[in-house]
């Protein structure tokens, strides 16, 4: 295919609402009928235009297309190698590059046009990124002596998708490696790029990249990383950040060794099409080899116009599941719908909807880049939070009886109970985080105790069996395998059999979460720290729960201050990445959890910088 990345219409019309009010927290001063946002935005003949293909272009793309570089175009030609044009990064904008450090994501604002939101990351901020990692992995790799690096890049639905999939290209090609361009793709498929073996689709790469910022605003995007140990973690992100800054002040692209000398080559690759059909031969592995183990079942997809929509084509309708009543399952980046994301109680009602009105036998939802997910039994409950733990417990350990179940800190009283009680696991709960989970989980095999699943309340999931990666779509796999194994062995009555293993858990009558704001503008901040101040009230919280006869410490936890009283719990502890101190409560009931808030209240009522409103408000109900 010879065409120019760029100056192509997507699929989305001016009509459509940028984000329902209330959505993703409403952006301050954007709205659709606003005339400055529509001025920002690339809008021509009544539909929003956007410099790249679009993402189902880019599925369709034919499988190899040599691409040459320019710096500021990405031009599909017939030859293979091209060379990268003269490094420029002086129009790169005063970045602080560490700021863009989310954990062990980078993130940062790529569309214009919310008020009190600039654009961070920029194209030029781009190339300097990936130069960056690709400077990174040449040092990592110098000594194991293999061929040129290969690094893929794959992107979700996200507007700015295109922009900055070009922006990576540049930043990669300039210094040296070949890049390969899978287009619309999930998280764990890039990390799986590493792994496969596939000659004809250059696998395995030695990294991968993957754009993405998960379920935020449409106007936010970013960057994971993957090697073939995994996805990188925050020690690493820093020291690409920390190249990244010094490329950038020293206006060049990195280090070309002899590795990633020579000219580049650009490659589009349908690598989906790969990682799908495993997906696809591991249920009917499950199955005995069965062709079609779900034939008859009915199970609708809801990807929120994330990238997960192949997951109706490409894995269920392939084993032969009815996906009829599936939605949202084209890529929009504006994400019209609803917001991609399990945890949104907007996202799973619509889910749920509509399982009920297809009276499916199963509905499944993911998040924008497919890293989590949650599923809707056939009566409309929700395998969601604990239950979806419970769900995925309670499979892992028929496969190996006794196994540890790492999770976040905010599970329930009730989980514990189940996976010890019921399942005869050992219920671990450690921080939140999906990557402080999963490295718990290897840590505790590294030390001798089993471990084969790390799971949190927000839907991502990692299973040893599958390289410890958190992937929404193999999590799927093993609620289909449980079907398809018991259809295999005569079972009938669709997702009862899902629904029985959850039998017994014990859920509470009430549960909520309270997110209190710490005022960044506060004089109490010592210069804005809000960790500082954040930590302080912990340790205050702590002193009071130790005096109050009401309270019984957690005796073994983790993170922040996890106390009972009132037939519940409750967990105050610091965000892992905002300046927000969440409160989760779980009760007996309403006025149950509201005897729990009001001792919190009360005891960070002296905390001036808290924005305790929310929490008032609940309390005083
Ligand atoms: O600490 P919080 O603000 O609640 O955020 C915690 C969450 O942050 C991100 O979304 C991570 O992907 C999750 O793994 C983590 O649980």
């Amino acid at each position: 295919m010879a065409a120019t990345s760029g100056r192509v219409v997507q699929n989305i019309f001016i009509t459509k609402q940028y984000q329902k009010d209330g959505q993703f927290g409403k952006p301050r001063g954007m709205h659709v009928s606003d005339r400055r946002t529509l001025r920002l935005l690339p809008f021509r003949g009544g539909k929003l235009v956007w410099h790249g293909m679009s993402s189902v272009q880019l599925i369709h793309t034919s499988k190899y297309c040599g691409i040459s570089v320019n710096r500021g175009n990405v031009l599909c030609n017939d030859s293979l190698a091209a060379a990268p044009s003269a490094p420029t990064f002086s129009d790169a904008e005063k970045i602080d590059f560490m700021k863009l450090q989310n954990g062990s994501d980078i993130r940062g604002v790529a569309v214009e046009g919310i008020e009190g939101e600039p654009v961070t990351l920029t194209e030029s901020v781009t190339e300097v990124i990936a130069a960056a990692f690709a400077a990174w992995l040449l040092d990592k790799k110098k000594s194991d002596g293999s061929g040129r690096l290969k690094i893929s890049i794959g992107h979700d639905s996200r507007i700015s998708a295109h922009k900055l999939q070009d922006a990576v290209t540049r930043g990669l090609a300039n210094t040296g490696v070949d890049v390969i361009q899978y287009g619309l793709a999930s998280t764990p498929a890039m990390f799986n790029s590493t792994l496969t073996e596939d000659d004809s689709a250059c696998c395995p790469v030695d990294g991968s990249i993957m754009i993405t910022a998960s379920h935020l605003p449409f106007n936010r995007n970013g960057f994971k990383f993957f090697t073939r140990d995994g996805g990188l973690g925050k020690a690493d992100i820093k020291a690409i950040l920390q190249r990244a800054t010094e490329l950038h002040k020293n206006n060049s692209t990195g280090m070309k060794d002899s590795r990633g000398a020579g000219s580049s080559t650009i490659k589009k690759v349908d690598y989906m099409s790969i990682y799908t059909s495993d997906l696809v031969k591991a249920v009917r592995n499950a199955a005995g080899n069965l062709d079609k183990p779900l034939a008859g079942f009915h199970v609708v997809v809801d990807a929120g116009n994330g990238a997960g929509g192949f997951f109706a084509a490409k894995v269920l309708e392939p084993l032969g599941a009815i996906t009829s009543g599936s939605q949202f399952l084209e890529p929009d980046g504006l994400f019209p719908n609803h917001i991609p994301n399990p945890e949104d109680k907007e996202a799973m009602s619509a889910l749920t909807q509509a399982v009920l009105t297809n009276k499916a036998d199963l509905g499944i939802i993911f998040d924008t880049d497919v890293d989590r997910s949650a599923a809707v039994d056939s009566t409309g409950k929700e395998f969601n939070r604990n239950r979806l733990i419970a769900l995925l417990s309670a499979i892992v350990l028929e496969e190996h009886p006794g196994t540890t179940i790492v999770t976040d800190s905010v599970t329930s009283d009730g989980l514990t109970a189940f996976i010890e009680g019921k399942l005869g696991g050992k219920h671990h709960r450690f921080k939140r985080g999906y990557r402080n989970v999963i490295d718990e989980a290897i840590r505790l095999n590294s030390i001798g105790e089993e471990s084969h699943l790390a799971i949190e309340t927000s839907g991502h999931g990692a299973l040893k069996e599958n390289h410890w990666l958190d992937d929404g779509a193999y999590l799927m796999v093993k609620v289909l395998n449980k079907l398809a194994s018991a259809r295999a062995a005569g079972a009938s009555g669709g997702s009862e059999v899902l629904t029985n293993l959850v039998e017994g858990l014990e859920e509470p009558g009430f549960a909520m979460e309270v997110r209190i704001k710490i005022n960044q503008s506060h004089p109490d901040l010592k210069e804005g720290f809000f960790r500082e101040y954040g930590e302080a009230v912990l340790k205050h919280v702590d002193n009071i729960v130790d005096s109050d006869w009401r309270l019984h410490k957690a005796p073994v936890n983790y993170e922040g201050i996890r106390a009972s009283g009132y037939g519940g719990w409750f967990l105050l502890r610091l965000s892992l990445h905002d300046p927000v101190l969440p409160l989760n409560i779980e009760a007996p009931s309403k006025e149950d959890a509201a005897k729990l808030g009001h001792l919190v209240l009360t005891a960070i009522d002296e905390f001036s910088a808290l924005d305790t409103s929310a929490l008032n408000k609940f309390v005083l109900a």
